[in-house]
């Protein structure tokens, strides 16, 4: 959480993604391969290195081209965090608890080509389930962002529902990781889409949130303040689509990415 906090003081609150969707190589003028995702994200690092305190690859768009996708992020991994920029690699990964041992040590292992400063979780297997990847991350040093109340309209079903304890599904994810947090402070950060109201009381939650949802999803950084009123401090406000539709040039994507995260800071100031 020091590493988050300092950097998101120097460098603003935005988490800009990289998302290579087919589209977006195509429009930037390359293939859609290895070699096009490979220059995709060269370009994408050039840009938001020094500039933005957090890059969250989507990691979905690297695993379609199986394993020279996988080294593609591997090289982008390691010189964005090499450079000094956290990397909160968006996984979602969740699974029964010993097989989550094994997403952790992939993830958040010092070891492994593929370490990064944090992981998305799903704690849909229950939160529980997680407790392998929340013990590495604590003596690592790194994070978790568990799913709490997605972006996307699909989640509101499941996310909503009461549970037996009376509070929603989404909330008991917060109220767990609250409980986390007590104990280690800042471990686990919580996903909340910034595309809606999310009906959760945050108010007990100081660790960091991870909101997907400007730009593409239709979200803007004036509507964070009241979506998020009692936690700006480490809100990440997530653009992905948003930014990377003004590439392929590296100072029109840079200067795409200044002006989201000044947005944010104006905002959220
Ligand atoms: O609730 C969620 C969780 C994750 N995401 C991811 O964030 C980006 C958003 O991309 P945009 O292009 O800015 O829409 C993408 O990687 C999603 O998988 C999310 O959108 N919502």
């Amino acid at each position: 959480m020091h590493r988050l906090t300092s950097a998101v003081e120097h460098r603003g609150r935005l988490c800009v993604g990289i998302d290579p969707h087919p589209g977006l190589l195509e429009a930037w003028g390359l293939p859609v391969s290895a070699e096009g995702l490979e220059t995709f994200a060269e370009i994408c690092v050039e840009a938001y290195v020094g500039e933005v305190a957090v890059v969250k690859p989507q990691v979905a768009f690297f695993e379609a081209y199986g394993s020279a996708g996988y080294a593609v992020l591997e090289r982008t991994i390691s010189v964005l965090r090499e450079a000094g920029t956290l990397v909160v690699a968006d996984a979602k990964r969740g699974d029964i608890g010993s097989t989550m041992a094994a997403y952790a040590q992939s993830w958040l292992g010092a070891e492994s080509a593929l370490s990064s400063d944090a992981l998305t979780v799903s704690p849909y297997l229950g939160f529980g389930a997680l407790d392998p990847a929340l013990s590495l991350a604590a003596e690592q040093g790194r994070g978790l962002f568990v799913l709490a109340r997605t972006s996307n309209p699909e989640g509101g079903d499941l996310q909503a529902a009461q549970t037996a304890g009376g509070v929603s599904v989404a909330q008991s994810m917060v109220d767990a990781a609250v409980r986390h947090n007590d104990a280690q402070p800042g471990l686990v950060g919580l996903v909340v889409g910034a595309t809606r109201g999310h009906g959760l009381d945050l108010s007990n939650f100081s660790g960091p949130i991870l909101a997907p949802g400007l730009g593409a999803q239709g979200a803007t950084p004036g509507d964070l303040a009241d979506i998020f009123p009692d936690s700006r401090k480490l809100l990440l406000p997530n653009s992905s689509r948003g930014v990377l539709g003004a590439g392929p040039s590296v100072t029109a994507l840079r200067e795409a990415a200044v002006k989201v995260r000044d947005e944010i800071e104006s905002a959220l100031s």
